[in-house]
C-alpha cells in the first residue's frame, strides 16, 4: 500500500471471515483529507463489512486500521471519536423524535449545553430536517429517516465520515441536496461512501474502488476508471433512421476505425465508432465524422466523443452475486 503522507484513514490488508466464508479478502487503501472515496461493488461484495470494520463496529480477522494515526484495535475510542458513521438503513431508536435522538447522540458524543445545541442546530440545518423534529422517527418517510441518520453522523463535525449508501431511498431532489452537502464538507474531511449509483461516483467521488468478492479489482479517479472502458474515446452519433442506410459501412471505411456498432433508437439510429485500443484521444476522428456528415448531408442529432462508460467497466470487472452465495456454492 502506498499511503499518502497526509492520509487520515489507512487500511492495510484487511480480512474478515465469517466461519469458512471470506467476506473481505486483503483490502488495502488510504484516504486523505479532501478525498471522497466511493466504494462500488455488487451486492455482497463486502462493502458494508469493510465499512463496519473501518468504523470499529466489527473486529477484523486480520489487517490494520488507523484513523488519524490512532490504531483501531489499540485506541478504539480515540479513533471512533473522529468518525461519523451512517450505517445502512434507518436509525435505531425509532420511537424517539429526531430531536430526542440527536440530543441522545450529542450526549453520547460528550457534547453538553450550548455546544450540544449549536451542533444539533447545525446538523438539522445541513440535513434540512427542521420540519420534522418533533415527529417520531418511525412515522417519517424513508428520505427523512435517512437524513436523520445523516444528521447523527455529522453531529460532532467528525474529521472522518463513513456513509453506507447515503442517498439510498432519497428522491432526486434529496439526492442532489445530500450530494451537495457531501461536496461542501469534503475539503475538511476524509470521506468514504458506498453506492450502487454509478453516476454518483462521477458527481461526488474524487476516487473510487471497485470491490468484488472481498477484493479490490479497480482503484482510480472516475476519469481513470472510465478510461478503462472500451467506449473511451469512441465517437457516438445519432441521426434519423431514414438516412442511416449504408452509414455503418461508410463510417467503418474511415481511416483508423476499428469497429462500428449500430443500435436502432425509435425513429433514430445510433452509431458508435471505435478507434483501435490505445489510440490517442485526439479530435481527429470526431472532426472527420463531422466533415463526412456535412459532405453526405446527414442530419446529426448528436455527435460526441465518449468519456467512457462506468457501467461497462463495472460489469466487466465484477461478477453478479447470483453466481455464488456466501457458502461459495453456485446459486
Ligand atoms: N454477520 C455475518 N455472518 C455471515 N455472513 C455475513 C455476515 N455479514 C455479512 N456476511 C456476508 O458477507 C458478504 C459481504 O456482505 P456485505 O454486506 O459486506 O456486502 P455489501 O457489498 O455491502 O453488499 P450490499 O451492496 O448488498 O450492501 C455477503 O456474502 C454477506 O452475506
Amino acid at each position: 500500500m502506498t499511503a499518502a503522507s497526509n492520509s487520515m484513514i489507512a487500511i492495510g490488508n484487511l480480512v474478515k471471515k465469517f466461519g469458512p466464508f471470506t467476506a473481505v479478502d486483503g483490502v488495502s487503501f488510504s484516504v486523505a483529507k479532501g478525498e471522497v472515496l466511493g466504494f462500488l461493488g455488487p451486492n455482497g461484495a463486502g462493502k458494508s463489512t469493510t465499512m463496519k470494520m473501518v468504523t470499529g463496529y466489527l473486529a477484523p480477522t486480520d489487517g490494520t486500521i488507523s484513523v488519524c494515526g490512532h490504531k483501531m484495535d489499540e485506541e478504539t475510542l480515540a479513533a471512533q471519536r473522529l468518525i461519523g458513521y451512517l450505517p445502512e438503513g434507518a436509525p435505531a431508536y425509532t420511537d424517539m423524535t429526531p430531536l430526542e435522538f440527536l440530543r441522545f447522540i450529542a450526549n453520547v458524543r460528550g457534547l453538553k449545553g450550548p455546544a450540544a445545541k449549536a451542533a444539533i442546530d447545525k446538523a438539522v440545518a445541513r440535513t434540512e430536517i427542521g420540519g420534522v423534529l418533533e415527529q417520531a422517527i418511525d412515522t417519517l418517510s424513508k428520505g427523512f429517516r435517512r437524513r436523520v441518520g445523516l444528521a447523527q453522523a455529522i453531529l460532532h463535525d467528525p474529521a472522518v465520515l463513513i456513509m453506507d449508501e447515503p442517498t439510498d431511498g432519497l428522491d432526486p431532489n434529496q439526492k442532489y441536496a445530500v450530494r451537495r452537502l457531501i461536496a461542501e464538507m469534503a475539503p475538511e474531511k476524509a470521506i468514504i461512501i458506498s453506492t450502487h449509483i454509478l453516476e454518483e461516483v462521477d458527481a461526488i467521488c474524487t476516487r473510487a474502488l471497485i470491490i468484488d468478492r472481498g477484493q479490490i479489482v479497480a482503484d482510480g479517479t472516475p476519469a481513470q476508471l472510465m478510461a478503462r472502458s472500451r467506449y473511451h474515446n469512441a465517437v457516438s452519433l445519432i441521426m434519423p433512421a431514414a438516412q442511416s442506410g449504408g452509414v455503418a459501412e461508410v463510417l467503418g471505411a474511415l481511416p483508423g476505425v476499428a469497429a462500428v456498432e449500430a443500435q436502432p433508437r425509435g425513429e433514430d439510429a445510433a452509431f458508435t465508432v471505435f478507434q483501435p485500443q490505445g489510440a490517442e484521444g485526439d479530435t481527429r476522428l470526431i472532426d472527420e465524422i463531422a466533415n463526412l456528415a456535412k459532405e453526405k448531408g446527414w442530419t446529426l442529432r448528436t455527435l460526441y466523443r465518449e468519456p467512457g462508460r462506468l457501467d461497462e467497466v463495472f460489469r466487466r470487472l465484477t461478477r453478479p452475486d447470483t453466481e455464488t452465495d456466501a457458502s461459495g456454492e453456485a446459486a
